[in-house]
């Protein structure tokens, strides 16, 4: 299949939250998310898919090798392929793409962290050096916009965690710090059975407003001069600070249900920001 073809298949067919904001990219910029977007998809369903751990290793490290392949100019699989082209122009390393598998990798070896400083190091791996690269990719010229990034990458994966709380209990993992359930007298396998408590909500707003105060420091962090560029991940970061607040809405009923907003609001939410500039 050709490798644009099957890296916009696969960025649709994940319907992700995020895909609307691609929506409104020039064409280049639009290729090489897209290929990014697929790549990162690629190594976090071995994560989610496969269900024997050393499967998923021997997976990760068949990646590490075709990143390095890629790098040397023969990549075999078809996100590689659509990726590569678009690397010199957008200044996407080896060492990027190495970090996110090395975010996976984390994730299969991980089910609990002990503390925010943690769990923060995980976000980097899979979300903050996730947002560097797009960042990239729409258009960066200041360095500030790195801190943005990487403060943004962290503001989702947070969402993101605060959203699956019900879904990885199911699969046996707890994101939200130990150390936390601790201070709100949460026990873990209150979580793993997923009953829900007012110490339970009252955990929740806690990691709930400290993903707010990510959002705001990201947007502070923005330079004027890049604004313009960034609104894709404008885009994103509205998109899901609005599932936030729609969590938050619903008092963190995050154990039985997966909260969402329609596609057609996500789109409209990334229509306004486009208008917007902001
Ligand atoms: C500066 C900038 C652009 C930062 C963006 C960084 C970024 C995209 C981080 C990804 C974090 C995240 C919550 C991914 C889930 O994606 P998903 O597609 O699985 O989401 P979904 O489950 O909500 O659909």
């Amino acid at each position: 299949m050709n490798p644009e073809k099957y890296v916009q298949d696969k960025a649709a067919a994940s319907g992700s939250s995020f895909y609307y904001a691609f929506l409104f990219l020039p064409p280049p910029r639009r290729a090489a998310i897209t290929a990014f977007y697929a790549f990162c998809r690629e190594v976090d369903d071995v994560v989610d898919e496969v269900s024997d751990p050393n499967v998923a290793q021997a997976k990760l490290l068949w990646w590490r090798k075709e990143v390095a392949q890629a790098y040397a100019g023969q990549p075999s699989h078809p996100a590689m392929h659509a990726l590569v082209p678009h690397a010199a122009a957008y200044g996407i390393e080896a060492g990027h793409l190495q970090a996110v598998i090395d975010g996976c990798q984390m994730d299969l070896e991980q089910t609990r962290y002990l503390d925010f400083a943690g769990l923060q190091k995980y976000c980097h791996l899979v979300a903050g050096v996730v947002g560097e690269v797009a960042s990239a990719i729409f258009g960066r010229t200041e360095p500030a916009t790195v801190e943005y990034a990487h403060k943004l990458g962290l503001a989702l994966q947070l969402t993101n965690i605060i959203r699956d709380v019900g879904d990885d209990a199911r699969r046996g993992r707890i994101y939200l710090p130990i150390n936390e359930l601790q201070r709100f007298d949460v026990k873990a396998h209150e979580v793993l059975n997923r009953g829900y408590s007012e110490r339970f909500k009252a955990l929740m707003k806690f990691q709930a407003e400290r993903a707010h105060a990510f959002y705001d420091e990201a947007f502070a962090l923005l330079p004027e001069a890049d604004r313009r560029a960034q609104k894709p991940g404008l885009m994103m970061a509205h998109i899901y600070r609005t599932l936030l607040r729609e969590i938050e809405r619903e008092n963190f009923q995050v154990l039985h249900q997966r909260i969402s907003l329609t596609p057609l609001r996500k789109l409209w939410i990334a229509w306004r920001t486009h208008w917007q500039g902001r």
